[in-house]
């Protein structure tokens, strides 16, 4: 049986702000089960990071309703339920890689030997073992973004919140990091919410790609993939990834996403 992780209804968000109300989110209605790889994309302003922002309760919805792990977003941020990755890597210079991954389990009072194996196994898994003792300055961007992936890792929450996570590196970077980044998500079985405006880039690592428009956001299209798990790079070659990116492509189109 497939367990709902998270689930919008209705949901809507309008800030208030000195230039009168900004409507960013407005009627999202989305389950994402567990194991899925959900991405969203959309044009910026579209309300893709305030969305991801509600789900971590680091935002409150003003209408509808929102569950994350069967509880409210609150609820399920004080039971630790998401790692989140930003666009930014955000490591401390001052600490070491391990010590930034230890960072979270430091805070949240873990024995030295648990975080010591802990911060062994995530690094493994982002393929920074070897990488301990440097300093974040000391590594590329690439593995940079790795360290902050382990960081959220690290506390072995079911659910991973990605915020553009690799939008500033360049392609090349960009592809191996996805092919990493299918195969950990193989590997933990974790539900994993990735915002991208990379149409390649959802397409391939997707199980689900929600598609959204702005003014005010609200989703478009939800495209269920037809691609198989186990997704080679020469995979975005093929005419069923083709076809998914079309889809993409119009969905955006069909919101007004070009238009200005
Ligand atoms: N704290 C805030 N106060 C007022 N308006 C906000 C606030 N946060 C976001 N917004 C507005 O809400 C809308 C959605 O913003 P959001 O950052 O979620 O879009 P996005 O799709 O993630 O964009 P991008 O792709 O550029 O990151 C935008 O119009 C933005 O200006």
């Amino acid at each position: 049986m497939r367990l709902s992780v998270i689930e919008a209804s209705d949901l809507g968000l309008t800030f208030q702000t000195n230039d009168g109300p900004v409507h960013a989110l407005s009627k999202i209605g989305l389950t994402v089960e567990k194991g899925d790889f959900v991405s969203f994309i959309g044009p910026s302003g579209c309300g893709k990071t305030t969305f991801l922002r509600c789900i971590a309760a680091l935002e409150t919805p003003t209408e509808g309703t929102l569950t994350v792990n069967g509880m409210t977003a609150d609820e399920a941020r004080r039971n630790r339920a998401y790692g989140y990755v930003f666009q930014a890597a955000g490591l401390y210079p001052w600490r070491t890689i391990a010590g930034n991954v230890r960072l979270p389990l430091e805070i949240m009072g873990y024995s030295k030997a648990e975080m010591s194996e802990r911060v062994k196994r995530v690094l493994d898994l982002v393929d920074l073992a070897g990488f301990e003792k440097k300093y974040p300055w000391q590594l590329s961007g690439g593995m940079q973004q790795r360290a902050s992936i382990a960081r959220a890792l690290a506390f072995d929450a079911d659910i991973l919140l990605m915020d553009e996570p690799f939008g500033a590196l360049d392609e090349i970077v960009r592809d191996h990091l996805n092919e990493q980044l299918l195969k950990l998500w193989d590997r933990t079985e974790k539900t994993i919410a990735f915002v991208t405006h990379s149409i390649p880039e959802a397409v391939y690592l997707s199980t689900r790609i929600v598609v959204m428009s702005p003014r005010p956001g609200r989703i478009t299209d939800v495209i269920e993939s037809p691609l198989p798990k186990e997704r080679p790079l020469d995979i975005r070659d093929s005419t069923e990834f083709l076809e998914v990116a079309h889809r993409v492509r119009e969905g955006l189109r069909a919101g007004h996403a070009y238009d200005e």
